[in-house]
């Protein structure tokens, strides 16, 4: 039977304190991020700035990962996607989302979006809201306990979502073989926003990169 690794008790502990290290960073990133779209400082400030970050980039990469980071291990234990575009810990392009887990299988989250995520003028861009609801169903189909690459995302923008809280949630549908078929939504506070539906698809001949015998 395939079995999937799971974290112990030292290795969550290490994990945490990675977390505790790079999260900070990551919301330093975005916090500067937000500010480079916004500020309206004198020319020589962005000058200055521009500088200073060019040379606390270089401090950053006098060491670092020779690739992407892909689905890595931070610490022992069960591997990590701190590099993921939506949930990672370690990317400040990620909102980031946190992930909820109902037992009935339904995975949820309430979040934030900033003028980094701006399409029409205060609302979310739309390729945006694609990126989050192809992570989040992704995660619906891996908590049903099947497994697979989108093959289709098909999105009905109801109407503008607007920049600030919301909320997303996914659940699958049913699995056909190896296409899993889920369903789910963006929301503010005035109800659905964006809706999607999409089918996964387990490639043919995949064997899980966590599977052991
Ligand atoms: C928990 C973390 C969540 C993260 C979520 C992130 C999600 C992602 O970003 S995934 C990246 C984007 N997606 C991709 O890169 C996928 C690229 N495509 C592929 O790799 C392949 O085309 C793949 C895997 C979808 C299908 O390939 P393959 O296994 O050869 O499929 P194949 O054997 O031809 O078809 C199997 C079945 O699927 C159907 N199918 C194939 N492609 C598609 C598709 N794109 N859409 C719908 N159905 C499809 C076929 O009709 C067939 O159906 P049936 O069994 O009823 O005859």
């Amino acid at each position: 039977m395939t079995r999937y690794l799971e974290d112990t008790a030292t290795e969550r502990l290490e994990a945490d304190e990675r977390e505790g290290l790079y999260g900070p960073l990551a919301e330093a990133v975005r916090a500067l991020v937000d500010a480079s779209i916004r500020t309206e400082v004198d020319d020589h400030v962005i000058r200055q700035a521009t500088a200073d970050l060019e040379r606390i980039a270089g401090h950053l990469r006098a060491h670092q990962l020779p690739g992407s980071y892909g689905v890595h291990s931070e610490a022992p234990g069960r591997r990590r996607t701190w590099g993921s575009p939506v949930i990672g810990v370690r990317n400040p392009i990620a909102p980031p989302l946190t992930l909820q887990h109902a037992p009935d299988g339904l995975v949820w989250s309430e979040f934030r979006v900033g003028t980094a995520y701006e399409g029409p003028p205060g609302r979310l861009h739309g390729g945006m809201a694609a990126l989050i609801l192809d992570h989040v169903l992704g995660e619906a189909v891996s908590a049903s306990g099947h497994w697979g690459l989108t093959g289709t995302l098909t999105l009905r923008y109801r109407r503008g979502t607007p920049l600030g809280r919301l909320r997303t949630e996914a659940r699958i549908d049913r699995v056909e073989g190896r296409k899993a078929y889920v369903v789910g939504s963006i929301a503010d506070d005035e109800g659905i926003t964006v809706e999607a539906e999409a089918i996964f698809i387990l490639p043919k001949g995949y064997v899980h990169p966590d599977a052991t015998a």
